[in-house]
C-alpha cells in the first residue's frame, strides 16, 4: 500500500476505534444509538419522504457528533487533572450544553417529521 493510502487507512481505523470505544464506554452514546435505531425503523415503517430522511439523518449525525466531542472534552479535561476546578466544570458543562442543544433539535425534528404520520396511523387504526 502506498504511504498516502496507509496513512488514510490508519486515520480511518482510529476514527472507527473512537466511535466503537464511545459506544462501548459511554452510556449516553449507547442511548443515542438505540434512539437512532428506533427513529430509522419508524422512518422506514412510515415511509417518510427523501427530504424528511435528510432531516432525520442530520439530527442523528448531529447528536452523535456532539456526544463524541463531549466525550473528547471530558477525557481531555480529566487527562489534564481530575482535581475539582471551576474551569474544568465550565468546560465540561459547555460540552454537555452542546449535546443538549443538538438533542433538543433532534427531538423537534422527530416530532415534526414523525409526529403527523404517527398521529394519522393512530387515528385511522
Ligand atoms: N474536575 C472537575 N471540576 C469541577 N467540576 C467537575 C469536574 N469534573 C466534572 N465536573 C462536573 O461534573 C459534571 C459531570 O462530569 P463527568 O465528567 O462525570 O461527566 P458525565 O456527564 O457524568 O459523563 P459520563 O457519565 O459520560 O462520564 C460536569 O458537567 C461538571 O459540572
Amino acid at each position: 500500500m502506498s504511504g498516502w493510502r496507509s496513512r488514510e487507512a490508519r486515520a480511518f481505523r482510529s476514527a472507527w476505534a473512537g466511535l466503537i470505544g464511545a459506544l462501548r464506554d459511554e452510556r449516553h452514546m449507547r442511548f443515542h444509538a438505540v434512539a437512532a435505531t428506533v427513529v430509522i425503523l419508524l422512518g422506514l415503517w412510515l415511509e417518510v419522504s427523501r427530504t424528511d430522511w435528510l432531516w432525520l439523518l442530520l439530527a442523528i449525525a448531529g447528536v452523535w457528533s456532539a456526544e463524541l466531542f463531549n466525550t473528547a472534552i471530558e477525557r481531555t479535561v480529566d487527562r489534564i487533572s481530575t482535581e475539582t476546578h471551576s474551569l474544568a466544570r465550565a468546560a465540561k458543562d459547555s460540552a454537555a450544553g452542546a449535546v443538549l442543544v443538538m438533542a433538543i433539535f433532534a427531538l423537534a425534528v422527530g416530532l415534526i417529521v414523525l409526529g403527523p404520520p404517527m398521529w394519522r396511523m393512530i387515528v385511522h387504526a
